[in-house]
């Protein structure tokens, strides 16, 4: 499902957060918002999937006005991973990713067989099958994360919004993560917007990148051509030496110092 985003405002209370932001993400690509602490990453991605009211411009699902759309069919295309969750100390992982096929229930109905297969298609995905009936708040990190990604695919959705999936993820967390959504992007076509600090690792799992400062999207496009050291110096205000890492076939970079 494409995403389309035109002339996008967003203010809490009187103040302009996110500021005449416009940009398109094809189906089945990887965006990945980057831009320094408080320049409004989280604010653009809770807007865009409705958990903030916008003050100005549009948002398309497949070229349709989100505007024209009924709120349970944006649940069922547009699926969102918070970055604070919460979840009661006695909810098992299955039910966690049962939660993920309310938004397909009709009123009063409960769960059929096709939800329950759907909801053993989304455990097998994430890898959490044999461990279906343990606690979400025993898990480790890295689980705890793969438990909500499941809710997130029971959806059964077209675009996956994950904010800073990898936070508090020790590294091979971080990348059994980026992998997972890697693999769901490439074998069910999601397209995915993401928002993460790690810009190597943007670098390395985007088709495109995003860069928000101060409110703008300052600059839009392949990670290759994003991810320089001009942007390191002006807008993350550090020096780095940048690049090619041939393995992986991405661009790179070591930084050196903060600059004053
Ligand atoms: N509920 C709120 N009410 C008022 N201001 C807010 C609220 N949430 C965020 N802000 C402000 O909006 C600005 C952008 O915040 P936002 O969380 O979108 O930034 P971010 O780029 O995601 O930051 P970080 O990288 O630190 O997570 C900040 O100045 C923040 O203080």
């Amino acid at each position: 499902m494409e995403l389309t985003v035109k002339n996008l405002d967003v203010k809490y209370s009187d103040k302009k957060i996110v500021k005449d932001v416009s940009f398109h993400i094809n189906t089945g690509e990887i965006a990945t918002i980057i831009g320094p602490n408080g320049s409004g990453k989280s604010t653009l991605i809770k807007a865009v999937s409705r958990c903030l009211k916008i003050s100005r411009g549009d948002i398309f699902l497949d070229k349709i006005n989100i505007k024209e759309k009924k709120t349970k069919d944006i649940a069922q295309e547009l699926a969102v991973l918070p970055q604070v969750k919460n979840v009661s100390s006695d909810i098992s992982i299955e039910e966690l990713v049962s939660y993920g096929r309310y938004p397909h229930l009709k009123f009063g109905k409960r769960l059929g067989k096709e939800d329950k297969d759907i909801i053993d298609w989304a455990l097998e995905k994430t890898g959490l099958q044999d461990m279906r009936k343990r606690f979400v708040i025993t898990l480790s990190g890295g689980e705890r994360q793969r438990a909500w990604i499941a809710m997130s695919l029971a959806q059964k959705p077209k675009i996956l919004i994950l904010d800073e999936p990898t936070t508090f993820l020790d590294i091979s967390y971080q990348l059994e993560v980026l992998e997972l959504v890697k693999e769901l992007n490439e074998t069910l076509g999601l397209t995915v917007v993401m928002v993460l600090h790690d810009l190597n690792q943007a670098a390395r799992y985007s088709d495109k990148i995003l860069v928000i400062n101060n409110g703008e999207l300052c600059d839009f496009g392949e990670p290759d051509k994003v991810i320089s050291s001009c942007l390191l110096k002006d807008i993350f205000r550090i020096d780095a030496d940048i690049y090619d890492d041939k393995i992986n076939k991405c661009t790179y970079f070591i930084p050196r110092k903060t600059i004053a």
